[in-house]
């Protein structure tokens, strides 16, 4: 008697290729340093007191300090004033000892956070959100691209290759996450679709993805019998969800049925978010080296 085989993915071991990327930058940073007598800086903003970008931010400052680089902590309380935060800003820009600036988000609500990231000197936008970053990437100039579409971009094109002529679809339309993804599979020549909340046929969109990006922050969206047989599936959501009584983290895709359809998939958690802040370490290297007008350092971006 015969039965179909169900396909199992391929795990995508982000942490793994995160360690990579972070061993790379090290190696940048060293070369750099002796070339320039010079380190790259980064600063991390944080305004208020939410539990888990304590979590991210202290990761962050670690892995900063691990491959070489200057951490700049500065922790705000809830209520700082936007002035207070732009004053902030303002000295960061000026220090010749900081290359990349990062103001992490959410912020609290008496702050404009459109007005903050525009006053981010560009060539410091490590997080790639200022418009002219925003602008560069999306008419094909050299720009900082946001982090976690880059690290998606990185475990695609070790997956794949060329995704050239691939059709991809990113479910979820943020600034900092969907949007600047499409761009970049854009560039790459994939034919790519947008869906969000409004989104009429979701499952029928999903059928035809063989690229799938997904960052909706709503846990177990994609069901695996939605997937096209053998798609790369990279989700990026990371949800806090009670199960048997204890708090775990579920991406937005339902892994235990979509392993067994997708020809790849990245895991929640160890599958992007550890690319995240590798690529924000990266893109830090890229913008010191730039600020100096130095040859760029290879493989660590777009
Ligand atoms: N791994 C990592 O490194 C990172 C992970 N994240 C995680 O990714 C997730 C998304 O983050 P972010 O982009 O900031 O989220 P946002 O909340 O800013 O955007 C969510 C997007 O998903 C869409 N959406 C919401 N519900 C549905 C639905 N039912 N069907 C289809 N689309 C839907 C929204 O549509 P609409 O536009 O119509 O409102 C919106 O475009 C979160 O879980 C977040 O924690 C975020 C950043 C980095
Ligand atoms: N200015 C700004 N830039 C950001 O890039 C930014 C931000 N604000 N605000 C919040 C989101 C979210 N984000 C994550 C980064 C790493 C992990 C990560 O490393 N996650 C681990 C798990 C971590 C855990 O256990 O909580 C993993 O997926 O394996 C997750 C999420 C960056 N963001
Ligand atoms: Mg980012």
């Amino acid at each position: 008697m015969t039965m179909a085989q169900p396909i199992t993915a391929r795990v995508i071991d982000g942490r793994a290729f995160a360690a990579d990327l972070r061993t790379r930058v090290r190696d940048e940073v060293a070369r750099l340093a002796d070339s320039t007598g010079q380190t790259p800086g980064l600063a991390v903003v944080l305004v208020g007191e939410d539990a888990a970008s304590h979590v991210y931010v202290r990761n962050k400052v670690r892995q900063t300090r691990e491959a070489g680089m200057q951490s700049h902590e500065h922790q705000l309380p809830a209520e700082t004033s936007q002035e207070d935060l732009l004053a902030l800003i303002a000295r960061l820009n000026a220090d010749p000892s900081v290359h990349g600036i990062l103001v992490q988000l959410p912020l609290p609500a008496q702050i404009d956070t459109h007005a903050v990231i525009q006053a981010i000197d560009p060539a410091k936008d490590v997080d790639g959100f200022h418009i002219n970053n925003v602008g560069l990437l999306g008419t094909g100039q050299k720009a900082l691209v946001p982090c976690t579409p880059l690290g998606c971009l990185m475990l695609l094109r070790a997956e794949l290759g060329s995704l050239e002529g691939r059709r991809a679809l990113v479910v979820g339309a943020s600034n900092i996450v969907g949007k600047p993804m499409a761009q970049l599979l854009l560039a790459e020549k994939c034919t790519v679709a947008i869906a969000h909340s409004r989104t009429r046929d979701l499952e029928a969109e999903v059928r035809q993805a063989e690229i799938l990006i997904v960052a909706t922050g709503v846990p177990g969206l994609i069901p695996g019998h939605w997937l096209r047989p053998g798609a790369v599936v990279l989700d990026v959501g990371i949800n806090r969800v009670e199960r048997e009584g204890k708090e775990v983290l579920v991406g937005d895709v339902d892994f235990a049925s979509a392993r067994k359809v997708a020809g790849a998939i990245t895991p929640v958690p160890g599958g992007v978010g550890p690319m995240t802040i590798a690529c924000l370490l990266a893109n830090t290297v890229t913008a010191f080296a730039r600020a100096r007008g130095l040859p760029e350092p290879a493989g660590l971006t777009q």
